[in-house]
């Protein structure tokens, strides 16, 4: 039966590249899902099997990270422009080369002491709330999921146990970067003279979150962890108890060695933003004395 090959088209999809710049301790974040499709004469790599018009994938992939650090990313136009003059003027069967970017904004979170290196992913989280009463006694636990925060250093992760499958080499300045989900627990009795102001407690729990991730050195994930419930149950009377779960949102120094690049998180360095396996760190923060309530499982809350 004859056929004819139509519209055809390759590349990488999805490539999560993170550049951060260093401007002594101010540091500048730059977040990008590049995919890159390219056309021409590819008929032959469907017809016959040939690769020899193949630019492989994998190489699309690679000179996205490249050209991040080679070039730096100015705006997501700029570099799409550039990726895309690469792709057709320096292979002669490929005649078009597509594009497309997703940036994901961050905003600072004001760091106290020298330094601008703590992120907060821009649009909101989505707000939490659980109200139990069974006649006499209330329970109230509020929370959010989906705040997004990223330090550019001030974290480490080393002395770790290492055992036979151990690979994962020993870090003395990482990226951390999470999504915070947590519930925090009121202590509030049901009485209407001793109501908490909710949108006030909100907004002071986010902002204490936010500040004890951006103050944080961090050691650990969990360390940060902890840092954050214990900033909350010393500066909320209203809240006795506060649970996480943490994704470990991790970033790979991408290897630019075979290209003859040096990636170097000490003057800013391009990273593979991995989005799966990571991580997941869970813990509860108690007052002292008072009882843990707030199921393990928060999806079950
Ligand atoms: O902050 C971290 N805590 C861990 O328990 C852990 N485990 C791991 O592989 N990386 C990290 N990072």
């Amino acid at each position: 039966m004859p056929t004819i090959l139509g519209q055809n088209q390759y590349g990488k999809a999805e490539n999560r590249v993170v550049k951060i710049t260093r401007d002594g301790a101010t540091h500048h974040i730059k977040d990008l899902n590049v995919s890159v499709s390219l056309s021409g004469d590819m008929d032959e790599v469907h017809l016959s099997g040939s690769n020899a018009n193949v630019l492989p994938t994998d190489t699309t992939k690679n000179t996205v990270y490249a050209f991040a650090k080679e070039y730096g990313i100015e705006s997501a136009e700029q570099f799409g422009i550039h990726l895309a003059r690469h792709f057709v003027t320096s292979q002669e069967p490929i005649h078009r080369a597509r594009i497309r970017i997703e940036e994901y904004a961050w905003e600072r979170i004001a760091n106290s002491g020298e330094g601008e290196h703590s992120f907060v992913r821009k649009g909101q989280e989505t707000r939490l709330a659980q109200i139990t009463f069974d006649g006499s006694s209330w329970e109230v636990v509020s929370g959010l999921k989906d705040l997004t925060v990223l330090n550019s250093t001030d974290s480490e992760f080393w002395g770790f146990v290492k055992d036979r499958y151990t690979t994962l080499p020993e870090a003395h300045d990482r990226i951390l970067a999470t999504d915070i989900s947590a519930r925090w627990r009121f202590n509030w009795s049901g009485d209407e003279g001793e109501m908490p102001d909710w949108d006030a407690s909100y907004e002071q729990t986010r902002r204490h979150l936010l500040e004890a991730f951006a103050e944080t050195y961090s050691l650990s994930l969990q360390q940060t962890l902890h840092a954050m419930g214990a900033r909350i149950i010393e500066h909320r009377g209203e809240i006795d108890e506060i649970r996480f779960s943490l994704p470990n949102k991790h970033h790979f120094l991408v290897d630019l060695a075979p290209f003859a690049l040096k990636n170097d998180t000490a003057d800013g360095a391009v990273y593979f933003a991995a989005d799966r396996p990571y991580g997941l760190i869970e813990a509860t923060v108690l007052r002292d004395g008072r009882e843990a309530r707030i199921p393990a499982d928060l999806t079950n809350l």
